[in-house]
């Protein structure tokens, strides 16, 4: 008689495999319950940490209880280690959702849970849920693609939001255009990447006044842009003139517009005049420093800048004028005056201390005043667009001479 023995030793044939016994089913399940029991003392940690926040930022209610009084917090319902950690979180009567992170409280409560900030995302009902960001999502930069528009219509890059989603601003667009930042903040680089993306529209010219003579100047040589830019600094009087003469571009265009329009439709001979005024305060400072004319011998210098400026800002959208500002801070007296400061639809501040953050996007930036005081180049809050205040990562093209490369090989070439 022969005895069938089970070789225990022997490794299964190829392309066989044992089913599994009692003792690794029963290890799989133990390393299930395991890492359960892990995730609910995980989850336990997290909402208890939230609740106490919740409670010192007074994100909760105070009922009055018989046995004293009792404090409710946003009840918590389903949290995900991470990472991101993030947690379900139902809104109590009379909560929003933009409570969690209004004034300091969505830093507050980020680093209470271990992260660098928070995001609220809206869910259906009175849920929300809340992501706690490990790090800043606008740390990393992203690089500007070798791209153009073909028209002025079409959205040029202008940043990424917090989010990953990529905003782009068609210069066509009825906005005036306000950038403030300090030194070494990334306002000429963001204005590049700007610039280089509309180098090819045969729409769009690009001009204006630019007493550092590096946004304009060299970049457009033997460009159709080129005769339109005023990059000299020693005569002031060219830049005065200039503008002048944009004003009087501007009101025989308003003159021209076709019945039954209320606009000007760019176009390539009359093309969205986009005017850069870099350093404006400076450009200010320097005219006002020009000796005045005797009483009845003309206007000074600045005042006829600053009137010019006015005007193109407060007439010049339905002819196809659009300013592009910059300053390193955007104080009504050094930009020509409060109502010329309220005429720009597309603000964005690079790092600036919080009071100027303020003075231009209004008290909803005042929490992110301090934060943004110290913002790494290239970060910015813009507002307009028809969205909330937000801050962006712009988009980086890389030091001038790569600009200067950009716009010579996408922009066309001057009519000799
Ligand atoms: N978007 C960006 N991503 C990464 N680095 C950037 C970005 N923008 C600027 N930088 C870095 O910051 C430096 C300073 O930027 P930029 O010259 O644009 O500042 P600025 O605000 O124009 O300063 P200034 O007023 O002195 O001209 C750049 O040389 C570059 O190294």
């Amino acid at each position: 008689m022969t005895t069938k023995t089970l070789d225990r030793t022997r490794p299964p044939a190829a392309g066989h495999r044992r089913p599994p016994g009692f003792i690794s089913r029963w290890r799989a399940r133990r390393a299930e319950r395991e890492q359960w029991a892990a995730h609910h003392r995980l989850a336990q940690g997290i909402t208890a940490e939230f609740r106490e926040a919740c409670t010192a930022l007074r994100l909760c209610q105070y009922v009055s209880v018989a046995a004293g009084i009792t404090v409710r917090t946003p009840r918590v319902g389903a949290v995900h280690g991470g990472p991101p950690i993030t947690l379900t979180v139902e809104l109590m009567a009379g909560q929003e959702p933009a409570d969690f992170i209004s004034k300091e409280n969505g830093p507050r409560l980020a680093h209470s849970l271990g992260g660098h900030g928070l995001r609220v995302e809206p869910m259906p009902g009175r849920w929300v849920r809340l992501v706690v960001l490990n790090h800043d999502p606008l740390r990393d930069g992203f690089a500007l693609p070798a791209l153009t528009v073909a028209s002025g219509s079409e959205p040029v890059i202008l940043g990424r939001t917090e989010d990953g989603i990529t905003l782009g601003h068609a210069i066509a667009d009825a906005s005036h255009i306000a950038v403030q930042g300090q030194n070494g903040s990334g306002k000429s680089a963001f204005t590049y990447a700007l610039l280089s993306q509309l180098a090819a529209a045969d729409d769009v010219l690009v001009c204006g006044s630019d007493i550092t003579g590096l946004v304009l100047g060299p970049a457009w040589y033997d460009t159709p842009h080129a005769v339109h830019q005023m990059t000299n600094l020693d005569d002031l009087e060219e830049h005065a003139n200039f503008l002048e003469e944009l004003v009087l571009v501007m009101e025989a265009r308003l003159g021209e517009i076709p019945p039954r329009q209320d606009k000007i439709t760019p176009r390539p001979d009359c093309p969205t005049l986009l005017v850069v005024l870099e350093e404006f305060p400076g450009l200010l400072r320097a005219a006002d420093a020009r000796p005045k004319p005797k009483r009845g011998e003309g206007t000074p210098m600045g005042d006829r800048i600053r009137s010019c400026v006015l005007r193109l800002l407060s007439e010049g959208r339905k002819a196809a004028i659009r300013v592009l500002m910059l300053a390193q801070r955007f104080e009504a007296t050094a930009v020509g005056g409060g109502y010329a400061r309220d005429q720009f639809a597309l603000r964005l501040s690079f790092r600036v201390p919080a009071d100027s953050l303020e003075m231009l996007h209004g008290t909803d930036a005042r929490a992110l005043g301090p934060e943004h005081a110290n913002a790494a180049p290239g970060i910015a809050y813009l507002s307009g667009l028809g969205r909330d205040c937000e801050r962006i990562r712009v988009p980086y093209l890389g030091e001038y001479g790569e600009y200067v490369d950009r716009v010579q090989a996408y922009a066309r070439r001057a009519e000799r």
